[in-house]
C-alpha cells in the first residue's frame, strides 16, 4: 500500500488506497495512514483493505482446504456478523470452495442472548447460511439466568466460558464440520493471553488445540477493533451491540481496562501482547498435561473428568462453589479433596489448558 507520486494536497494526509482522499484512520500493525476520507461515500477503499488483508491472512496461514466445511460461531455481536458476511462474501469471490454454516450458542440468558440470537436468525437470510442453535438446556440441563440465580455474580463467567467452549464443539460435531472459526479480534486475542498469564495457565500457549484454534483467530486477529466496529456500522450489518448482563464482574474485564489504558501510552501493545503468546517457549522441563478424553463425557480432556462435567458435577450437587475455590476442590465421588487422587478432576489444577471465549 505505497503512496504513488501523484500531488498531495498541501498538509492533509492521503489515503495510501487512493491517494486522493484524506485518510482517516491510522493502521496500528503498519502505522500507515490509511483508509479513505470521512466521507462515507468513499469508505470503499476501507472495505477493500480491510476485505483484502483477511484474504491475505486466509490464503498465507492456509487456513481452509477447498471442500471444507466451516462453521461461524455467531454470537449475534459485531465481529461474528463481520466474519460471517466477509467470509461468505471471500468465499464467493474467490472460489474458496467452502460449505459455509452459522453455528450460535443459546446459553439462555433472558434480555440478552434471545435477542442476539433474533440478530442471528436474520443473518441466516441475509447471508442465506443455514444456522445451527445448540443450548446449554438441552446440553447440561442447566440455563444461565438458573446458574446465575443458583451462583450469584461472581464466577458465573467462568461456568459460562467452559460451557460455551465445548457447546460450540458440540454443535461443530453434529453440524460435521472440519473447523469453527471465531470472531475474536486482537483485543480478545490479547486479553486471553494476559489472562493465561495472569492465571499461570502455561499449558493454553503450547497445546495443539489452542494451536489450532490460534491459527483461526489469525485471520481476525490482524484487525483491531475499531476497525470491525467501523466495517460493521458503515456496511450497515445487522448486529446486535450489548454487553452480556452477567459479566461486569469478569475478571477478563479488569484485563481489557488494563490492555486498553496500555494501548492509550503505546498503540501497538495490543499486537505487541500477542506476539508474545505466539512466541511463548514453554520450558522442556516443564510437563504439560496428557490430552485424553473425559471419562464421563468423552469430550477432550487431559483430566479423568473434562470442565464442563466437574463444574455441572458441583452445580447439580448444589455445591458450585467447591468447583471453582482454590483450596477446596471435591474429588468426582463428592468428598473433600484433602488428599486428592492424581487423577481427580480438579479446576485448582490448571492442567488442562483453559481457552476463554
Ligand atoms: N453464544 C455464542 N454462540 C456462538 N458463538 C459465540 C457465542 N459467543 C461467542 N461466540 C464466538 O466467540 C467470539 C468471541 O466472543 P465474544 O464474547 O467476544 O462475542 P460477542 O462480544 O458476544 O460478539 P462478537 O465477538 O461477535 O462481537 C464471537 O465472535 C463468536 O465467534
Amino acid at each position: 500500500m505505497e503512496a504513488d507520486s501523484k500531488p498531495k494536497k498541501s498538509g492533509a494526509r492521503l489515503c495510501c488506497v487512493c491517494n486522493q482522499n484524506r485518510a482517516a484512520l491510522k493502521r496500528p500493525k503498519t502505522l500507515e495512514q490509511v483508509l479513505s476520507s470521512t466521507s462515507p461515500s468513499v469508505w470503499e477503499c476501507f472495505y477493500a483493505v480491510f476485505e483484502e488483508e483477511i484474504h491475505q491472512v486466509i490464503l498465507e496461514n492456509q487456513l481452509f482446504k477447498p471442500g471444507e466445511r466451516i462453521a461461524i460461531g455467531a454470537s449475534g455481536g459485531k465481529d461474528s456478523t463481520v466474519l460471517a458476511y466477509v467470509l461468505s462474501e471471500l468465499n464467493r469471490r474467490h472460489n474458496y470452495g467452502l460449505d459455509l454454516f452459522l453455528l450460535s450458542v443459546d446459553e439462555g440468558i433472558t434480555g440478552y442472548r434471545d435477542d442476539s440470537l433474533e440478530t442471528v436468525k436474520r443473518n441466516e437470510l441475509q447471508y442465506g447460511l443455514p444456522l445451527k442453535i445448540v443450548s446449554y438446556k438441552d446440553l447440561y440441563g442447566w440455563t444461565m439466568d438458573e446458574i446465575v440465580k443458583m451462583i450469584g455474580l461472581k464466577n458465573n463467567c467462568t461456568f459460562c466460558g467452559v460451557f460455551r467452549r465445548q457447546a460450540l464443539d458440540r454443535g461443530a460435531a453434529l453440524l460435521k464440520v472440519d473447523k469453527v472459526a471465531t470472531g475474536h479480534n486482537a483485543d480478545d486475542i490479547a486479553e486471553t493471553v494476559l489472562l493465561n498469564i495472569l492465571r499461570g495457565d502455561i499449558a493454553s500457549f503450547n497445546s495443539e488445540f489452542i494451536n489450532i484454534r490460534f491459527s483461526l483467530w489469525l485471520m481476525l486477529g490482524c484487525q483491531n477493533l475499531n476497525k470491525f466496529s467501523t466495517y460493521a456500522y458503515f456496511k450497515k450489518l445487522d448486529y446486535f451491540s450489548t454487553e452480556c448482563i452477567y459479566s461486569p464482574n469478569a475478571y477478563r474485564g479488569f484485563a481489557r481496562e488494563f490492555i486498553k489504558d496500555l494501548e492509550r501510552i503505546r498503540p501497538r501493545a495490543i499486537l505487541d501482547i500477542i506476539k508474545s503468546g505466539e512466541d511463548f517457549r514453554i520450558s522442556t522441563a516443564t510437563k504439560m498435561p496428557e490430552q485424553g478424553t473425559c471419562e464421563r463425557c468423552g469430550y477432550i480432556s487431559s483430566q479423568k473428568w473434562c470442565k464442563a462435567c466437574v463444574l455441572l458435577e458441583r452445580l447439580n450437587r448444589g455445591l458450585p462453589k467447591l468447583g471453582i475455590g482454590r483450596n477446596q476442590g471435591l474429588n468426582s465421588d463428592g468428598k473433600k479433596d484433602g488428599k486428592r487422587d492424581s487423577r481427580t478432576p480438579s479446576t485448582e489444577s490448571k492442567q488442562c489448558g483453559s481457552l476463554e471465549f
